[in-house]
């Protein structure tokens, strides 16, 4: 019997097989009602068979949940719960049972430690940095396994993180997440505080697994301050507005730097730019690693960033920090002597000195009080992992191992901030090469050596002069010095670039990769260009047939639009031999990650050990995909594979005698007068008009020598982004019935030729595209304003045609999701709409440049519904833009004349729809 065709039957069955475990009344002894306590549980009772303590829930058929729908939720509810049995750190379901009102109750392992919630203060004093740690890694574990099932969790809170025999396991979703009160009853208890901003904007908005990781960022916020998130607030509504400010709660002092790093990144406002939770597992058990060798040594970077010695009007404050930083110092090289103890007022104490204040007192110290913590294991996580220090829920007995004074923020100068930003930055990441974006430079001025089929090439597209990105790293590939093919000795430098939309990023590589490729004999595969998404893949191949023009170099691509076989033929070729040190058909190669890894894994004599070049375009989007790790199995794979005893080589790489700097290293070359290290000859470069300066995310890409390149006009601490100068903003505030008709009124009364409206999702993409069709054959049926939608809901083909028709001017107006907001180079894009304004400013810098390029003018224009005008504006006003962008107002009176036709025409589409849904 199928499971969703009669889900209650299929309960019933499974139950009586003694598939799903079954207790009836009698099998429950000493019933209590524990009302608030656990996890929204209703009653705790032993299990008569085997004495343990169990918990309670009874599942609600509510008025959202009618009975017809209960048992389906049910049976897939339950479902959830049988694929994560047994899992070490989600808690365990145990069976079904029912209420004298033959109402389901679902049975869990009992919370004998409480939640994270209502230990979590008690956790701060008495953890050590280990075991703090080592609970992340648990919960981590726990919403690791989730996700590798897809389960999203969607109520991720510390509420929903139980101990049971101290260890820690989510728990409030599937069948938990069915009892009426796990989430009503603590909707007055901040738990708002751990809800995705984005779903707080947007009721609508489908919460997925980087909402998950946005809880998890505040959860290990909590961890790390003992605190609860937003504290102070005593109003759902005030921390809503407090999330949907963008406002994030305060480091603590005493965390680890990368700790903080890591948190921050999860709840960033932007879900792309979330880590996964294999990122986030991976990283805490980098840092508890590093907490093991460096044991004792707090990074109390916090305590150096807020209190420097720049600003002048706290110089009293930056006195008491001084002396501060002085302690710790004393306190890292005493730490070797002792085990437990204290620094306070310079002074160590010993622990029985120490008499815990009350804790009010004690946090809001000044001083700084640091600890050396108990040498501890760090655990592994293939076993439950254990909070491995049990924190005692009585604060007044508690020995404070760690206990810090809160953080107080205090107002930094601008300049303090900006020094503030650098510290912890790598001096090449504090200290870009800036560029001005008005520099420019005629091809006949430039200095740069260019070979004629490049100049040739250059003339037949038009291009006389290079745009500042191309003047700045032109000159730094193409240099005499690392232009050559290879070089085995010296390192040629990686390079960071973060330049505006449209500014001609994709030439700066385009050149200089084709130049320095057109001096090889032998083809390999020497470039690689690794970009989002396959219409970007395909723009970027234009580009490279341009340039490589008048030269021996081929060009191929991967992104799985023909059959993996076809990919394979034209890339490596259709020879069934191993070759040692493959085959290449192509000198370059434009690929999307996901293709690229398949290929990479599974494709014989594809191989990358030839690479002179590996571009990330668009590279602040890719670093924060995982697809399946493709970073590091890319970097994995510039290395040839070890090969095997049979082939002689016992394990040791077979390297081509082409790819010189790597042959160095595996053949005993007798010493000479030039035996130096040898190096790759492989340069990294990365590209954005947001580029990240995240060091974290920056070093997953192993840069070598790096450098950053940043063409940008005067940024000051508070402007985030430059924007093309052509381009100009406005913003149209209004109800959100009037959207449509300003969209209207601004294709038909603005002299618009063509233009690329933004919408929030594919469905809203389609409602407007066709509310716009039908407007057109009412309104000019003469001469219509031709529109189509743009959206991933397309085949691959149908796309290429309908851009085909965009770019040749068939069609004026195209409707997209977010599909196309970045990179892609339509020329004769005159004005952007934003229909549906977007919550991220990188999202809105990339919108908005879809038009204004190549120092083309430009306009953009935001239509903002009255209720988000504010954040809208709070936004734009945080990356420092908001005076840029000008409030726009239309008259009724120029909207009247289209009034007649736009009703009839939502009629036609609302007519439309109901059709759609139902056909008879
Ligand atoms: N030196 C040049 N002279 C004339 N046109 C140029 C020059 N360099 C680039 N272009 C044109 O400028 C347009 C924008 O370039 P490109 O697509 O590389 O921008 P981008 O900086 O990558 O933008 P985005 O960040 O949006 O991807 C393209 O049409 C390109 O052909």
């Amino acid at each position: 019997m199928s499971l969703t065709e009669n889900p209650k039957q299929w309960i019933e069955k499974n139950v009586q097989s003694g598939y799903l475990s079954y207790y009836n009344e009698e099998d429950l002894s000493h019933r209590t009602k524990i009302g608030a306590g656990g996890f929204g549980s209703d009653y705790k009772a032993v299990l008569r068979q085997s004495g343990s303590t169990v918990t309670i829930t009874s599942l609600s058929r509510n008025k959202e949940r009618p009975k017809k729908d209960f048992y389906k939720v049910l049976v897939k509810e339950l479902s959830k719960h049988q694929q994560v049995a047994n899992h070490p750190n989600i808690v365990q379901f145990l069976g079904l049972s029912k209420d004298s009102s033959s109402n389901y109750l679902a049975i869990f392992e009992y919370a004998d430690g409480g939640t994270l919630r209502s230990r979590s203060e008690a956790f701060y004093y008495t953890s050590t940095w280990e075991s703090k740690l080592s609970l992340c890694l648990g919960i981590v574990n726990g919403l690791k396994y989730l996700h590798e099932l897809d389960i999203v969790h969607n109520h991720l809170n510390s509420h929903n993180i139980i101990f049971c025999k101290g260890i820690p396991k989510i728990t409030g979703f599937g069948l938990a997440s069915m009892n009426a009160h796990t989430i009503s009853k603590y909707e007055n208890d901040g738990i708002q505080a751990y809800v995705d901003p984005l779903s707080l904007a947007d009721v609508s908005y489908q919460r997925g697994k980087e909402s998950d990781i946005f809880s998890l960022g505040v959860i290990l916020w909590e961890i790390s301050s003992g605190q609860r998130p937003c504290e102070g607030m005593t109003s759902a509504a005030s921390i809503i507005e407090f999330r949907l400010n963008g406002s994030r709660d305060e480091p603590v002092l005493g965390t680890p730097e990368d700790y903080i790093d890591l948190y921050s990144e999860c709840w960033d406002e932007d879900p792309d730019d979330r880590p996964s939770c294999e990122d986030v597992h991976e990283r805490l058990m980098v840092l508890s690693r590093e907490f093991e060798t460096e044991k004792d040594q707090f990074r109390c970077l916090l305590a150096d960033r807020n209190y420097g010695d720049e600003d002048k009007e706290n110089a009293q404050e930056d006195k008491v920090a001084n002396e501060r930083l002085l302690r710790i110092n004393q306190f890292v090289s005493k730490k070797s002597k002792r085990k437990h103890g204290v620094i306070e007022n310079g002074q160590e104490k010993s622990p029985i000195e120490q008499k815990p204040e009350p804790k009010k007192k004690r946090r809001e110290k000044k001083s700084l009080q640091a600890t050396v913590s108990e040498e501890e294991p760090i655990a592994d996580t293939s076993e439950p992992l254990q909070s491995s220090s049990e924190p005692s829920t009585s604060l007044s007995s508690a020995q404070p191992l760690q206990a810090f004074p809160k953080f107080v923020p205090r107002v930094l100068s601008q300049q303090a901030k900006l020094q503030l930003k650098k510290l912890g930055l790598p001096a090449w990441l504090a200290n870009p090469i800036i560029v001005d974006p008005s520099r420019s430079e005629t091809i006949d001025e430039t200095n740069v050596k260019l070979s004629q089929s490049t100049l040739d090439n250059c003339q037949a597209l038009g291009i006389t002069e290079f745009f500042a990105v191309q003047t700045a790293v032109l000159p730094l590939l193409l240099k005499d010095n690392t232009r050559a093919l290879y070089s085995s000795h010296r390192h040629f430098g990686d390079i960071c670039i973060s330049a505006p939309t449209g500014s001609g990023k994709t030439l700066a590589y385009v050149i200089p990769i084709v130049e320095i490729l057109s001096t090889r004999v032998v083809c390999r595969l020497r470039a690689l260009i690794v970009l989002p998404t396959r219409d970007l893949v395909a723009q970027v191949k234009e580009n490279f047939d341009a340039f490589c023009k008048g030269t021996d170099l081929k060009v191929g691509v991967m992104t799985g639009q023909t059959s993996f076989v076809n990919e394979q033929s034209q890339i490596v070729g259709n020879s069934k031999d191993v070759l040692v040190g493959g085959n290449s058909k192509v000198d370059i190669l434009i690929a999307t990650p996901g293709r690229l890894i398949d290929h990479i894994n599974s494709t014989p004599n594809f191989t990358l050990q030839h690479l002179r070049f590996l571009v990330v375009d668009e590279a602040d989007r890719l670093l924060n995909q995982s697809y399946h790790d493709w970073l590091s199995t890319v970097l994995k794979a510039l290395k040839p594979k070890k090969e095997a005893a049979e082939h002689g080589l016992n394990g040791y790489s077979i390297y081509d005698a082409v790819s010189p700097a790597w042959v160095s290293t595996v053949f005993h070359i007798p010493p000479t007068d030039i035996s130096v290290s040898k190096t790759s000859s492989l340069q990294k470069l990365l590209f954005s008009a947001t580029l990240t300066r995240n060091p974290a995310k920056i070093a997953s890409l192993q840069l070598q020598n790096p450098q950053y390149v940043a063409v940008q006009g005067a940024l000051t601490d508070d402007v985030r982004y430059t924007l093309p100068s052509t381009l100009k903003e406005y913003m149209i505030i209004t109800e959100s019935s009037q959207k449509p008709l300003i969209v209207l009124h601004i294709l038909h009364n603005l002299e618009i030729k063509s233009a690329l409206c933004f919408t929030k999702s594919v469905e809203s993409a389609h409602r407007l595209a066709l509310l716009i069709q039908f407007f057109e054959q009412m309104h000019r049926p003469e001469g219509k304003f031709t529109a189509s939608e743009y959206s991933s809901d397309l085949s691959q083909q149908e796309r290429t045609n309908i851009l085909k028709r965009f770019k040749e001017g068939e069609l004026k107006l195209l409707i997209a999701s977010d599909l196309i907001a970045r990179g892609m180079d339509l020329d004769n894009v005159d004005v952007v709409i934003n229909y549906d304004v977007p919550v991220y400013m990188k999202k809105y810098v990339h919108r908005v440049g879809r038009t204004a390029r190549a120092g083309r003018e430009g306009i953009a224009y935001s239509i903002v519904e009255t209720q988000e005008a504010r954040y809208f504006k709070e936004m734009l006003s945080r990356a420092g833009h908001l005076k840029e962008v000008r409030k726009l107002s239309i008259k009724p009176s120029k909207l009247e004349p289209m009034m007649s036709s736009y009703t009839k025409s939502l009629d036609a589409l609302k007519e439309h729809m109901t059709n759609i849904r139902n056909p008879h």
